[in-house]
Order: structure tokens, then sequence, then C-alpha cells
């Protein structure tokens, strides 16, 4: 078995005529950091088209030096004469706030990558299925705020969605779309994040140090703690069924500690295709980044001999009540899912500034789904009226939790 790890060669450019040109929406993330360093592993493939962050300006700037894109945003316009002061004279086009990161995504570039978290990357990702835009999507939180929005937009468009989501990458690359009235179920594999094991007293006094340290997968603070809650795949559940039009019934969560198998998909002959690899997101973003092709990528390779055991247990509904109130959400449909990601994104925010305890960050959501009127959402300006309500209240229920901790 191969143990090739070359991690910090230059590997050899895609074979194509143009260079494709590129956008990256959060390029200053751990996403969009990745999706950098591959680009530059490929010197001639990509020319980039726009580059955005939102509060790093540093790194914009740093990313901005070597990449040359046309265009440099921060969605933060407080930073913007930072980000003047640091690029000027450099040639790129420069600009700030919310309405910027949306026009960026509306430059012609061939590709975009969504790496914005959170709600915020929802405008700018369907700005760029618009004008017919080849998607790599690592922003779930749209999916799950407006998904049938964004999956009729993406037919009405001949837009390209290739997920980026280690799991939905794991089942695009397994799913035989051809055959699809063969396909019985989803298997999406979940690592059970740093509290897999602990009990509910270490739960109810975790810190975000200890709630942010995911054991297989180097990751933004916000997705981090949404592993540690399971309401990571809770989300990842609403995003498969948009993406691969399978009710929700017929999705399962797999607890896999190993993060080797990325998800799965068994189909009616009883055979169970699967996508194997290290956890190294740069693999999915390759994917996605060569796509119809593929692309050499440095992440290390499976060693199966090293792995020696793959495991597999049920996940724990009661320790992690994420995953029952994502089901109760997609089923409850309309708004909800926009009600579920907004208290979740207000309420993780909360922990992490020390406010609130973990445990009341499924505690606000349930809440928020149970008190939030959430309409239909059937367009943006219901998704926005969903979600602002839902942020309302969930900040209600912060600051009463936040007396007590
Ligand atoms: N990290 C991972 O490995 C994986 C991530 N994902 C998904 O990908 C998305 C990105 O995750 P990740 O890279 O970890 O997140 P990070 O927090 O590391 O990065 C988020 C990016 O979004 C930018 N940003 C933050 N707020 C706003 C805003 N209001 N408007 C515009 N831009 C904003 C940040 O800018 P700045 O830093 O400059 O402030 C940064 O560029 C999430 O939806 C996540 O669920 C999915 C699978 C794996
Ligand atoms: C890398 C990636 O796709 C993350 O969504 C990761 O899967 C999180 O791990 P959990 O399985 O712990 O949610
Ligand atoms: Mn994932």
């Amino acid at each position: 078995m191969s143990t090739r790890t070359a991690r910090d060669a230059v590997l050899k450019p895609v074979p194509s005529a143009e260079p494709r040109s590129v956008t990256i929406l959060g390029s200053t993330g751990s996403v969009g950091r990745n999706t950098v360093d591959l680009i530059r592993r490929h010197p001639g493939a990509y020319r980039i088209e726009a580059l955005t962050g939102s509060d790093n300006v540093a790194l914009l700037t740093e990313q901005a030096r070597l990449l040359k894109p046309k265009l440099a945003v921060v969605a933060n316009p407080a930073r913007y004469a930072e980000l003047k002061e640091a690029l000027a004279g450099t040639g790129t086009e420069l600009a700030a706030g919310a309405e910027a990161v949306t026009e960026a995504a509306q430059r012609p570039a061939e590709w975009v990558m969504a790496s914005i978290v959170g709600a915020a990357g929802l405008k700018p990702t369907l700005a760029a299925v618009r004008r017919g835009a080849v998607i790599g999507l690592a922003n779930k939180e749209t999916l799950v705020c407006a998904g049938a929005l964004m999956m009729g937009e993406v037919k009405r468009h001949k837009a390209t969605l290739l997920p980026v989501d280690s799991e939905h990458s794991a089942i695009f690359q397994v799913f035989e779309t051809e055959r699809r009235e063969a396909v019985d179920r989803i298997i999406l594999t979940a690592s059970g994040g740093p509290f897999r094991t602990v009990g509910h007293e270490v739960m109810k006094n975790a810190t975000p140090a200890q709630a942010v340290k995911h054991p297989n997968w180097s990751m933004g603070a916000k997705i981090s703690i949404d592993s540690a809650t399971m309401m990571n795949k809770g989300l990842e559940i609403i995003e498969a069924q948009h993406l691969f039009n399978m009710p929700e019934s017929r999705i399962d969560v797999l607890v896999h500690p190993q993060s080797v198998i990325h998800s799965m998909v068994s189909y009616v002959d009883g055979s169970v295709l699967a996508q194997l690899g290290t956890p190294d997101m740069r693999t999915p973003i390759a994917v996605a980044l060569a796509w119809p092709k593929r692309m050499g990528c440095p992440s290390e390779r499976l060693d199966f001999a090293k792995v020696s055991t793959l495991t597999f247990e049920a996940p724990d509904d009661i320790r992690f009540p994420a995953l029952r109130l994502a089901r109760q959400a997609l089923r409850t449909g309309g708004g909800a899912p926009v009600v579920l990601n907004a208290a979740n994104e207000i309420a993780v925010q909360a922990f992490l500034d020390g406010r609130i305890a973990f445990l009341d960050i499924a505690a606000i959501v349930e809440s928020c789904l149970a008190r939030v009127n959430a309409g239909a959402a059937a367009d943006l300006e219901e998704v926005a009226a969903a979600d602002q309500s839902a942020r309302a209240e969930a900040r209600r229920q912060v600051e009463s939790r936040a007396a007590v901790h």
C-alpha cells in the first residue's frame, strides 16, 4: 500500500488550454485557504477573478498579492480603509460590504468556491447560480435555508452545483444519477465530534476550547462547534436531501469515529458504494475544482495497514438532540430549517463568546423552533423574515440564559 505524503510538492498543472477563472467567496476561511493552497500548487491552471473575506484583512492582502485577483472585497465595511492602504497600487480593484460580496459573485468567473460561513453566504451563492456558474458548495447553510429555491435556480440558470462538504462530495462520487431509482439509502458518516464518548456532566461543563477541538478535521470555529453538538450532521441531512433529491426518511447517520469513509450510498441490489480518504478538505475541494476531470492533490494517501480498524456506531439522539431537531425541521418544512439554522448560528456564537453553556445551544434551537412563526420561506424575502425572527428570539434566549451562566 502506498504511503506517499507529497504534502509540499508543486503538482503537475491540470492539462487545459485556458486557465480556469475562479472566484473564492470566503477565501480567508478554512475552506478558502485550502482552495488557495490547491490553486497555488497548480501554476497556470487558474486565474483569479475575485477574492472575498470579512475581517481578516491581513490574510486577504497576502492572498491578493500572491494571486493577483481582479477584485478583492471585505464584507465588513469598517475594514475597507485598512484594505485600501494595504493593496494600494497593486491594480486590484477593491470594495467593501455585503452588497459588494454579492457583486463579486456576479463577476464572470467560470468557477466559484462558496465558502462563506453561515446564512451570509446565501445571497452571493445565489448570485453565482443565477449567472450559470460552476459552484463548489461548501456553505451548507445556503441549502438549509433555501434548498428548494436554490435547486430550482440551479436548474433554471443551468448552473452546476458541486458539493464540497466532505460527506456530500463522497456521495456525489458514488451516486449513480443515471440509475437513481436503484438508490436505496444515503448513509452519512459522522465522526461523533469531541464529545462522542463523554457523559452528560462533561458536556454540561464543556468549554469553547474543548468543543472546538475536532478529533479529525481542522476547520473554522462555527462548523467545529456544530460537529461537537452534531448539528453539523443535522444540517448535512438537510443538505443531502436537497442535493440528491432524497427523502429524509432514506438518509441515515452512522457514527464512524475515524472519518475515513466519508459517506456511502446503498443500492437495491445490496451493493454499498463508499468514498474513502484521509480527513483533508483539499481532496473534496480538488474534486470540485478540477471537475469533470481530476487533479493531483497533496493530501496524505490512505494507508490501510496504518488505519487498521474502522468502527461504526449508531448516533445517540439523547445526548445529541440536534440530530432530532434537524430532522424535525426538515419534516415540518417551510421556514423551519431557516429557524433551525439562524437560532443555531446565534447560539453557537454566544457559546464561543462564553455567554451560554454548551447544552444551551440545542436547547435554544429547540425553543426557537417551537416559538418562531417560520412561514413558508418560499422566496428570499420570506427566508430573510424567518431568519430575522429566529435571530431575535434566539438573542432573547441567550440573554436569559447568559444571566444564569
Ligand atoms: N472548514 C471545513 O473544513 C468545512 C467547512 N464547511 C462549510 O464551509 C463553510 C465555511 O467554513 P469554514 O471555512 O470552516 O469557515 P471559517 O470561519 O474558517 O471561514 C469563513 C469565511 O467566511 C468569511 N465571512 C464570515 N462572515 C462573513 C460575512 N458576514 N459575510 C461575508 N463573509 C464572511 C470569513 O472572513 P474572515 O475570516 O476574513 O472574517 C471567512 O473567509 C461553512 O458553511 C462550513 O459549514 C463544510 C465542510 C468542511
Ligand atoms: C470536513 C467536513 O465535511 C465536516 O463537515 C466534517 O465532516 C465534520 O465532522 P463531523 O462528522 O464530526 O460532523
Ligand atoms: Mn461535512
